[in-house]
């Protein structure tokens, strides 16, 4: 299945992190069967409206993890997730996930809209897939900023009138995972200049630009890393259990954050450079390009290349 958006209207694509495995509650909600020629995506896809000051607003949401979180960080099939928001039709991606904080003026509780990344993810070597190009189509698009500045603040404004403080900017330092990070490291982020860490953000950022989507990630502030001092004046340990809680109460102020945002968006998309940003990043010439790797690149590809 595959579905057209109007020019001009909009269409989010949710992808729910850790504590979000539903969406807020969609009118005429549908659960659909999306296939990517990149494999499986997370789990199924739930399509539906929520409601807008000029009618309503669509929205799809895929659950990052699964249904009842079952991939971890390195499992995730970041490329299947992003093409079948591709073919759903988005025009405009919004993560949300559970981040720990690397600052002590971000509360755990607290909600930031990240605007910057650090991708360690690239120094392992489990070989997460980052990009949909490669040998017979190779493409390389700007990534400077990774986040869509207007998107992000449209999704601040929804997470604080849904009751959330909410930080707007800060860097994500995206690891590896699924351990938490020693407290050398947690320390070196912070040198850095790390303000929040997770497992996820990468490559999935760098995807959703390749898709010409704009994307904006909404953290929810779930811990203090391992780098704090206790009031008691020991080293302090993530903790898990506390996580949880903080997801646990995260997860309805992240679906009101949904059901603002669908209010506060203006009643005409207006148009993104990151919609065109495959006009100028992919390379290989015409007659070069490899047939298979075009036939898989049909939705991601399709506006410049025809699929
Ligand atoms: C449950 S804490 C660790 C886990 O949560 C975050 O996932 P997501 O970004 O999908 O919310 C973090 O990146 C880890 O995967
Ligand atoms: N402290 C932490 N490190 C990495 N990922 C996280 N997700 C939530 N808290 C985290």
């Amino acid at each position: 299945m595959t579905m057209a958006t109007p020019p001009g209207a909009w269409h989010i694509g949710v992808i729910g992190g850790s504590g979000l495995y539903e969406t807020a509650p969609l009118d005429d909600a549908q659960q659909i069967d999306v296939q990517s020629s990149f494999g499986s995506p997370s789990g199924p896809i739930t399509t539906g409206t929520l409601t807008g000051t000029d009618g309503p607003v669509r929205f799809t949401f895929l659950a990052r993890h699964g249904a009842g979180h079952t991939l971890p960080p390195s499992a995730i099939n970041y490329r299947a997730n992003v093409d079948v928001l591709k073919r759903c039709g988005v025009t405009d991606v919004l993560a949300i996930s559970a981040i720990g904080s690397l600052q002590e003026e971000y509360a755990p509780g607290d909600f930031m809209a990240v605007d910057q990344i650090i991708d360690r993810t690239m120094d392992s070597t489990t070989g997460r897939e980052r990009s949909f190009f490669g040998a017979g189509c190779v493409a390389h698009v700007p990534l400077a900023d990774p986040v869509c500045p207007q998107l992000s603040v449209m999704a601040a404004n929804a997470a604080e009138a849904a009751g959330a403080t909410v930080h707007r900017g800060g860097t994500y330092v995206a690891i590896e995972g699924p351990q938490f990070s020693t407290r050398a490291e947690s320390h070196m982020y912070r040198a850095w200049g790390g303000d929040v860490i997770g497992m996820t953000a990468m490559p999935e950022a760098r995807l959703v630009r390749e898709a010409e989507l704009p994307y904006a990630l909404l953290g929810m502030i779930t811990d203090y890393d391992c780098w704090r001092v206790g009031e008691d004046g020991a080293a302090q340990d993530v903790d898990i259990a506390q996580i949880l809680e903080v997801m646990a109460r995260n997860g309805d102020i992240a679906r009101a954050a949904l059901a603002q945002l669908a209010q506060s968006l203006p009643p005409q998309r207006d148009p993104s450079p990151t919609d065109t940003i495959l006009d100028t990043a992919i390379i290989t010439a015409p007659e070069a390009r490899n047939p298979q790797v075009m036939a898989r690149l049909d939705a991601i590809a399709k506006r410049v290349t025809g699929g």
